[in-house]
């Protein structure tokens, strides 16, 4: 088991297995990074699948795939069925834009993943135009519809925006509810990457918006999730991010790996260590020396909370979020 110093038991893995993006969210890669990682830096899924063998003997039960755009790498489905065949029981999930699902829901549920977590900030054309600064919306939907036909359990994203999507958190409520998804807003988090223009709803605002409109209970945090969440009288369920807060570290179980082999122990840190070289290597040993330092050495929570208001220097598309 991994065990972090403050008695956390590291049990959650989130893999980014591409930078790369097919949008430019504002909020996110408004431009084009002026380089990727080059392609003989990434981990192959073999490399990355050993790492996963490994982690998965040292106790971790879910495994997140994540981003930039997952699906963008090709081959996916294999990968995810390379980790099934050797833990069916994992958490198998996976962090998405939707775009590329409704040709590759079938394979991946096949395949062995067992839920998504989509990005849905908006159900009209042209602001999922200015969002992603491309006409993305009919692809995301039907790619939704086509995760729930075969069976894919989904959660959705939202990233609220002043001037942007706002005025939409009651229809992307609506439209996740008559489909059983639970929403989560997430607060936009300022970060050096991202457009300077964009202003994000704080929960308090969020929170009034919807109980304008509806009666829900406070169920507080749900484990080691870092939303927060509401219950309405019928019964639906949805959850509130605040990424600057700190209560969530407390029962933190994460740890992620970016596309180039860089264990993160907390997202807010920027230390972080490379199993790249042992797992090119081979040395399962070595792999497991890395992974269990990274977990010894993971924060006790994040810094963000400051009064000086801190603009986060971490990449979303290279951390997976
Ligand atoms: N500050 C902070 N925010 C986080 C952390 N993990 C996730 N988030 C935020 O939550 C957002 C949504 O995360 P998802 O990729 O949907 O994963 P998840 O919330 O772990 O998903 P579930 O397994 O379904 O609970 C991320 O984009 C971040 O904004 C974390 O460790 N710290
Ligand atoms: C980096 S994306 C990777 C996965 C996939 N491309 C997607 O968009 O779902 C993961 C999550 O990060 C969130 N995200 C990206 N930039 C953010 C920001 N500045 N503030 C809050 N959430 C952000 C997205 O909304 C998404 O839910
Ligand atoms: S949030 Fe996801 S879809 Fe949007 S640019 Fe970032 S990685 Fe791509
Ligand atoms: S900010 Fe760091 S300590 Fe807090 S939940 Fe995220 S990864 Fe864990």
């Amino acid at each position: 088991m991994l065990i972090d110093s403050y008695d956390r038991v590291v049990d959650y893995l989130r893999v980014s297995v591409t930078e790369r993006c097919n949008f430019r969210c504002q909020y996110c890669m408004p431009e084009k990074p002026f380089s990727w990682v080059p392609k003989e830096n990434l981990l192959s899924f073999e490399e990355l699948f050993l790492f996963m063998k490994i982690a998965i003997d040292e106790g971790v039960k879910k495994i997140r795939i994540t981003g930039g755009e997952p699906l963008l790498r090709e081959d996916l489905d294999k990968f995810i069925k390379m980790i099934y065949d050797y833990e069916p029981n994992i958490d198998l999930a996976m962090t998405t834009n939707a775009f590329l699902l409704k040709g590759t829901a079938q394979r991946l549920k096949d395949a062995g993943l067992k839920r998504i977590n989509v990005s849905i900030d908006t159900l009209k054309p042209k602001i999922a135009q200015k969002i992603a600064q491309k006409d993305v919306l009919k692809n995301v939907l039907e790619g939704v519809d086509e995760a729930l036909r075969v069976g894919l359990k989904v959660k959705a994203n939202m990233v609220p925006m002043k001037s942007l999507n706002a005025d939409e958190i009651i229809d992307v409520l609506r439209y996740c509810k008559e489909r059983d998804i639970s929403v989560r807003f997430i607060e936009y988090m300022q970060n050096s990457f991202a457009s300077k223009e964009i202003e994000g709803l704080k929960s308090a605002e969020l929170l009034d918006i919807l109980r304008a409109k509806y009666e829900f209970s406070d169920d507080g945090f749900d484990g080691s999730s870092p939303s927060h969440y509401y219950t309405m009288s019928d019964g639906y369920r949805f959850g509130i991010i605040e990424p600057y807060e700190d209560d969530f570290c407390k029962q933190c179980n994460r740890i992620r790996l970016t596309a180039e082999g860089n264990l993160i122990p907390c997202l807010y840190f920027d230390e972080a260590m490379s199993i790249s070289k042992a797992i090119k290597a081979g040395d399962i040993k070595a792999a497991g020396e890395v992974l269990r330092e990274v977990v010894r050495t993971k924060p006790e929570k994040n810094r963000w909370g400051g009064d000086e208001g801190e603009i986060s220097s971490r990449a979303f598309y290279e951390t997976g979020g």
